[in-house]
């Protein structure tokens, strides 16, 4: 359940009344997603998503409603934030920042095949390149500084074995991006989050069509290549092991590679990326298990499953990018 903040008809007409998106129809609190609380609202104009943000702050979200809206714009299918009367596309709802966006068509594909795969891969460097041209800067909020400040707190809950790996891998990481690959990197705003999770299908299993990404609240100016291995962490692999499906793998990153080539210095940061991912998802799963928010009301995610990717990704050395 994730309705943190609950919104009553009321709250929804003198919200509606700033916009000119017609009148409240019917809203539905969404059960999915621990971060934010989600509605979906029917007006008279057509179907919104309504996000109240529970942890980010009015400083910080317009990086992520304005890239969704610079995104929309550059025919990338993303949530189109909508425009209050007043100029604004960000307000606020019981004392706490709120949006209001297009509700995409289609659903999540927990079961992705490699045409899913390959429709994710082209959507996302569609959506890299449309953001070479946006302006608002913002770092990935969970990148390497974050792991820095976040490991030291994990420690006392692992095993000495777990501690090994978590501080082997960070000391690794700070390694390389201080070095000469990590700069020659392409990077600009990344999504950062892109599990299965967060992108819509429409169409048939056999025959999908991209219905559009969501989740921009992780998204942050990050390597192109970090965005890449974020995804293929989740969408290309055998569940139980972590250990990565080839065919998926391959329609994946050939898909990424046919909208925007890799770099040399991308083939070389490969394997550390892949490492990068699984950390970063194995950090905040780590976090949210022994350290939860008090507000905090759905069951953690398994941090295991991103210690097994991690352990795998060390296994693979030599693995090259199309
Ligand atoms: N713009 C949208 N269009 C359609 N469905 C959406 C949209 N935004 C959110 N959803 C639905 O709401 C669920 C939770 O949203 P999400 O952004 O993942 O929440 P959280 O940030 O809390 O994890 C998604 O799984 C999806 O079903
Ligand atoms: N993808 C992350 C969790 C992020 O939460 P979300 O519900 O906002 O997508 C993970 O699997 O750990």
């Amino acid at each position: 359940m994730a309705v943190f903040t609950p919104v009553s008809e009321n709250d929804a007409h003198e919200l509606l009344a700033r916009y000119t998106l017609g009148e409240l129809v019917s809203l539905r609190g969404i059960t999915a997603g621990i971060e934010n609380t989600n509605f979906f609202l029917t007006t008279t104009h057509g179907e919104y998503v309504l996000t109240i943000f529970e942890v980010l702050t009015a400083q910080q979200l317009p990086f992520y409603i304005e890239l969704m809206h610079h995104l929309a714009q550059h025919h990338i299918p993303v949530p189109q934030p909508q425009t209050l009367r007043s100029g604004e596309r960000l307000t606020a709802l019981h004392g706490k920042p709120c949006v209001i966006v297009t509700r995409l068509g289609g659903g999540y594909e927990p079961a992705p095949s490699p045409a899913h795969c390959a429709l994710a891969g082209a959507t996302l460097a569609q959506a890299h390149l449309a953001g070479q041209s946006f302006e608002i800067k913002q770092a990935n909020l969970r990148g390497l500084p974050w792991w820095k400040r976040t490991v030291p707190l994990l420690l006392p809950f692992l095993s000495a074995e777990q501690s090994e790996l978590i501080q082997r891998t960070l000391a690794d990481q700070t390694r390389f991006a201080a070095g000469s690959i990590y700069r020659q990197l392409p990077f600009g705003p990344a999504h950062c989050d892109l599990f299965r999770d967060n992108v819509l299908f429409d169409g048939t299993f056999e025959m999908p069509r991209m219905g559009g990404f969501i989740d921009f609240y992780f998204a942050g100016q990050d390597t192109w290549l970090f965005d890449v291995a974020v995804s293929v962490n989740d969408w290309c692999i055998e569940q139980t092991t972590g250990v990565f499906d080839a065919e998926k793998l391959n329609a994946w990153l050939q898909a990424y590679a046919s909208v925007r080539p890799f770099t040399e210095a991308e083939q070389h940061a490969w394997p550390i990326l892949l490492q990068a991912a699984a950390l970063r998802f194995w950090v905040s799963r780590l976090y949210d298990y022994f350290l939860p928010r008090p507000a905090q009301t759905l069951k953690p995610h398994d941090p295991r499953h991103f210690e097994r990717i991690l352990r795998e990704r060390y296994k693979m050395v030599a693995i090259a990018l199309p």
